[in-house]
């Protein structure tokens, strides 16, 4: 049996639009990421793709845009999971600071290695840092795992775990499944599904806003490669977050 699966990267969130690093910072949509989000909706409603179950990061603007997104499919009442394990990477100490000019401080190639390279964590945040989620009562159950800070490797591993025990069982149990979450949650999710190889998924970016369509077999095997129900506006947006900080 084949499964539809959506992947959703949430919409422009405020610090997208200040150019950011963000992490596990609670951010919110701005209007324009508002729109985007509506408008992810209104093409699955299109494209007749309707999720019967959502599950979200722990983050406002995932929630946000997973909100927005089902009231335009008129899909507001599916039942909902939530889990930290789909949180965007931790930035660590980068969290808050401005990506051009940490680009202009450090240079290309540790900018690069931080944002984009596998395994190599940036420097970890202070518990006293004001970018610190140390008392955030969200993340109060989890204390041993909550991150300082997290490279790809890192979300590949608390994020497959959840993919295997809590998404797959759904998807094929037969639902159509949402998963609203972050530029580099997805990242790690795309990299296990396509078996990307760790270098290459360094050329990956994912756009915010835009339906991106699986269909998994029964193992959790996809037919293919991912497929955006607007592609041109996907590798447009998939541009724009490779340039960010130039
Ligand atoms: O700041 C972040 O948390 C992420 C996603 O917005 O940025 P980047 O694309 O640089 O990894």
């Amino acid at each position: 049996m084949t499964n539809m699966l959506i992947l959703l990267r949430h919409g422009q969130s405020e610090w997208n639009e200040k150019n950011l690093f963000t992490g596990w910072v609670d951010v919110r949509l701005t209007e324009r990421g508002r729109s985007e989000a509506a408008r992810a909706g209104a093409l699955l409603a299109e494209s007749g793709v309707l999720p019967d179950v959502l599950h979200t990061s722990v983050l406002s603007r995932a929630i946000q845009t997973a909100h927005l997104a089902l009231d335009s499919a008129d899909r507001l009442w599916i039942p909902v999971r939530r889990s930290w394990r789909l949180n965007e990477r931790h930035y660590g100490a980068l969290q808050g600071l401005d990506k051009a000019e940490t680009l202009q401080q450090y240079g290309e190639a540790q900018f690069m290695e931080w944002r984009r390279s596998f395994d190599t964590p940036p420097p970890a945040l202070d518990d006293a840092s004001e970018w610190s989620q140390a008392a955030d009562p969200r993340y109060a159950g989890i204390d041993g795992e909550r991150p300082r800070t997290e490279c790809l490797k890192d979300v590949v591993e608390r994020l497959v775990p959840y993919w295997e025990q809590e998404i797959l069982p759904d998807l094929t149990g037969g639902s159509t499944v949402l998963v609203t979450a972050h530029g580099n949650s997805l990242r790690a999710l795309v990299k296990h599904l396509e078996g990307i190889s760790d270098a290459d998924i360094a050329g990956l970016n994912i756009p915010t806003g835009m339906p991106l369509v699986y269909e998994v077999d029964d193992r959790g095997t996809p037919s293919g490669p991912g497929r955006y129900l607007d592609p041109e506006a996907a590798a447009a947006g998939a541009a724009a977050v490779a340039a960010q900080g130039r």
